[in-house]
């Protein structure tokens, strides 16, 4: 059996919508020399993928069914991160407002998550042999997907915090006001938070970081001295 890079390091960046995991998570990559992988696209990309095909979204069945027809492929050059599905480039259309609104449901089916989840560690086991490693990022990658991770960060920040971050990314696209927005992502986290299968959860090991206060440079400095520290203490 093949082993690891002996310098391969695997990071776990979870937390809920808006603690500016993606954000965070491909500056670390990149500074590191590391890959990304972005977990929450590939849920998106297959929720899209039921949508387009009209998979009726509302329906756990029907979702679990279809769940293994997509091939989802993900790209994990940091400067560059690419998501298709059936060959087809997917990064814009699962950023719109009704993938969103539908990707908890899809994603709380225990079927969508077997797939997903062993999806997500053949990704980091190939990073761990052929690259310096990798960070992922998502709800549930430190406490199932990759419990052994060698640095698991659960990022936090207040509603108002996240909520103000995003109505400003949304702002002229589909313009959502701030109360609206703030609804939407609480009402998302509670569902993520509360579904039976692998729910959003800061793992027992992990190191949080509330990042309400902090910019997301400070934010990117703290996990990469976390990073740092953590290969220091292994040679
Ligand atoms: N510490 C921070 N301070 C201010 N804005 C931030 C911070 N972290 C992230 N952001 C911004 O908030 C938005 C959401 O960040 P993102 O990384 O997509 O969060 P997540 O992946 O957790 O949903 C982005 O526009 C990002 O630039
Ligand atoms: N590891 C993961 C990542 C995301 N998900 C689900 C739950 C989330 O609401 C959606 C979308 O995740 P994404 O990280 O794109 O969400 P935001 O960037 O916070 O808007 O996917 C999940 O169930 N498990």
């Amino acid at each position: 059996m093949e082993t690891a890079a002996p310098s391969a390091v695997i990071v776990a960046i979870d937390g809920p919508s808006g603690t500016g995991k993606s954000s965070t998570s491909k500056a670390v990559a990149a500074k590191l020399g590391l890959r990304y992988l972005d977990t929450g696209a590939q849920y998106r990309a297959i929720t899209w993928w039921m949508i387009t095909n009209g998979v009726d979204t509302d329906d756990p069945q029907a979702i679990a069914i279809a769940a293994g027809k997509p091939a989802i492929v993900s790209g994990t050059d940091p400067a560059a991160p690419t998501i298709t599905v059936d060959g087809l480039d997917a990064a814009g259309p699962i950023r719109t407002q009704e993938v969103t609104s539908k990707v908890s449901a899809v994603s709380a089916v225990p079927e969508v998550r077997t797939l997903i989840t062993d999806l997500q560690r053949s990704i980091a086991a190939e990073a761990a042999q052929e690259a310096d490693g990798i960070v992922v990022e998502g709800r549930d990658i430190g406490t199932t997907v990759l419990p052994d991770a060698d640095l698991k960060v659960f990022l936090t920040a207040s509603a108002e915090a996240r909520a103000a971050r995003r109505s400003g990314e949304l702002r002229g696209k589909e313009a959502a006001g701030l109360a609206a927005t703030k609804e939407a992502l609480i009402k998302r986290d509670a569902a993520d938070a509360g579904r039976k299968t692998s729910p959003l959860a800061k793992a027992g090991d992990a190191v949080e970081v509330d990042t309400t206060e902090l910019t997301l440079d400070q934010v990117i400095e703290c996990v990469v001295t976390l990073v740092e520290e953590k290969r220091a203490g292994r040679k």
